[in-house]
């Protein structure tokens, strides 16, 4: 049986949960401001608390991989615990990675992210095409063979990124659209979205570039990048509707209880909801 995309699984998430994506970023001064020590126990604690007060109500928990590998094989075990308990509360997982390789490489990844078989199996994950969007074939394949999504980096949050990513491409275009125009043609004909996303900060003022890729967006950088909601509509204009705005300490800062990172992700998705539908 063909799984269900996960353009349509998303945008289905979207529409009933809203769009809000919290990060799970167990920063080490994060688990001592909750109280925790700065070990696999804190880890441990810290991902349980996130994923219990969340995973029932927003439509993506985005699991920041960086902050579990410090910690070796137990912090991956923590995080294949999350993945999971996540997923089974109904949030869809984004893992954010950050994978770029040459295809044969870019092909362990996939393994490791979009194989239903994996233990980190997870609904999408975050690649980065630096190396030439065809490096991402593997990824691209094995997310549309299990349902899975992938999502591209064009235009990330960081100062730093525009050196890169608004670079002249040969033919004129910056590297950023050469990269939105090659997810726009992975997602053409896509219905209701296409399972090919692309990664655009809130933080950037005005986007720039073209982005009708009819897939979705993740917006990170909103709270401690500074960027907030009512900047969403500037930065993304017509494609404002496939935003997926991404918070993650701005969120987690108002741990350890689970009432306070509820209050606080609702905060977030009720300014998104006012940002949005008056854009
Ligand atoms: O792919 C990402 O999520 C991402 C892309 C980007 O351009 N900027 C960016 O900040 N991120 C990630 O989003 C999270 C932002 O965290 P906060 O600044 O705490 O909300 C981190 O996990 C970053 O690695």
């Amino acid at each position: 049986m063909t799984p269900e995309p996960f353009g349509a699984r998303l945008r289905h998430a979207m529409d009933t949960r809203g769009p809000l994506c919290v990060g799970i970023d167990p920063h080490a001064s994060l688990l001592t401001s909750w109280g925790l020590d700065d070990d696999i126990a804190g880890l441990e604690r810290f991902t349980r608390t996130v994923v219990e007060a969340l995973a029932d109500r927003v439509a993506v928990l985005k699991p920041q991989s960086a902050f579990f590998e410090r910690f070796g094989s137990r912090g991956i075990a923590v995080l294949e615990k999350a993945v999971e308990e996540a997923r089974s509360a109904g949030a869809l997982v984004l893992m954010d990675a950050k994978r770029g390789d040459i295809g044969s490489t870019m092909g362990a990844y996939a393994a490791t992210y979009l194989d239903k078989d994996s233990p980190l199996f997870s609904d999408a994950v975050t690649v980065s095409p630096y190396l030439g969007f065809g490096s991402l074939r593997p990824a691209l394949d094995a997310a549309a063979a299990s349902g899975a999504g992938v999502f591209v980096l064009a235009l990330t949050s960081n100062p730093e990124g525009a050196e890169v990513q608004r670079a002249t491409a040969a033919d004129g275009r910056s590297l950023a659209q050469l990269m939105l125009d090659h997810m726009a043609a992975e997602n053409e004909g896509a219905a209701p979205l296409g399972s090919v996303g692309a990664v655009v900060g809130a933080t950037l003022g005005d986007a720039g570039v073209d982005l009708a890729i009819n897939g979705p967006l993740l917006a990170p950088g909103i709270g401690a990048q500074g960027a907030t909601p009512a900047d969403l509509p500037a930065v993304f204009g017509d494609a404002v509707g496939n935003v997926v705005p991404s918070v993650s300490r701005g969120v987690l800062r108002h741990g350890p209880d689970a009432s306070g990172l509820r209050e606080a992700a609702e905060r977030f998705a009720d300014e998104i909801r006012g940002a949005v539908s008056g854009s």
